[in-house]
């Protein structure tokens, strides 16, 4: 396999489950580098699983994980230095600043004098402003940047978000949009997001997977996905065409 064909993200029959109740059969995955990709799926249908595997916060069960080209859990430390995460809820001590929080949080994933790519992070995210402000006063908006500062600080290569517009007002969905497509435009990054929302992933997404009840049951560019089915008005169709169909969206 040369560079080229190397994906960013590689998995191959992977498998996990809770308390002996499998939750994810036999995922086969493979994701390109410069990809914006969009993992949709209703409530439980094992995205977060699939995302804290792929962010090696969790052990699976069976099946391996690559991140361009290089065993995730081989050595876990490089793999997290490849990648960065936002969860959906990131915690913050509320009482701190910005700075102190994100300070705080570099210092523990090892970053060494962390102040001035702190400083240039926030100045490329457009929020220096705040920079002194206690996040126990931001919105939820707000919250999220920082939640983005603190996972593309040590300029990872690969960035996955856990519904990153869930509980966002139009305006900051417009701009954790924007940000997405700017850090993927100028910095080369893969992105891997779990959502709900269908109008999002065909603003911001490249290509699209469906995992219904544990199980990939659709994989396909953007523009495919458009292409072959002229006639659905929506994704919302879409994903329901392609066997999303057991549950809701919300
Ligand atoms: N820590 C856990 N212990 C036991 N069961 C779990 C655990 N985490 C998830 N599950 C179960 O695994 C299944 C997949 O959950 P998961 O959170 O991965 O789905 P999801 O697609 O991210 O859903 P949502 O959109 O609601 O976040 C669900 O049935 C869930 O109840």
């Amino acid at each position: 396999m040369n560079e080229t064909t190397i994906p960013a993200i590689g998995i191959e029959r992977l498998s996990h489950g809770y308390n002996g109740k499998e939750v994810l059969h036999d995922l086969d995955l493979s994701v390109a580098a410069g990809e914006i990709f969009g993992f949709l799926g209703h409530n439980g249908a094992g995205k977060t699983t699939t995302m804290n595997i792929l962010t090696t916060l969790v052990k699976p069960v069976s099946g391996t994980v690559s991140l361009f080209g290089e065993d995730a859990f081989a050595d876990s430390g490089r793999a997290r230095s490849m990648l960065g995460y936002l969860p959906e809820n990131v915690n913050f001590y509320d009482n701190l600043t910005t700075l102190e929080n994100l300070h705080y949080l570099a210092r523990l994933s090892g970053l060494r004098d962390p102040k001035p790519r702190i400083l240039q992070t926030l100045d490329y995210l457009d929020f220096t402003a705040h920079l002194d402000e206690r996040v126990g006063s931001f919105s939820k908006g707000m919250r999220q940047r920082v939640g983005l500062a603190q996972a593309i600080l040590h300029e990872p290569k690969i960035l996955f978000l856990d519904e990153p517009t869930s509980g966002l007002d139009p305006s900051g969905v417009k701009q954790v949009r924007e940000l997405v497509l700017k850090l993927n435009r100028e910095r080369g990054m893969t992105i891997f997001m779990n959502t709900h929302l269908l109008s999002e992933v065909s603003l911001t997404c490249t290509s699209i997977g469906v995992l219904s009840a544990g199980r990939l049951v659709y994989h396909d560019s953007l523009q495919e996905t458009l292409q072959r089915f002229p006639t659905e008005n929506s994704l919302e169709e879409i994903y329901y065409a392609v066997g999303g169909s057991n549950g809701g969206m919300g």
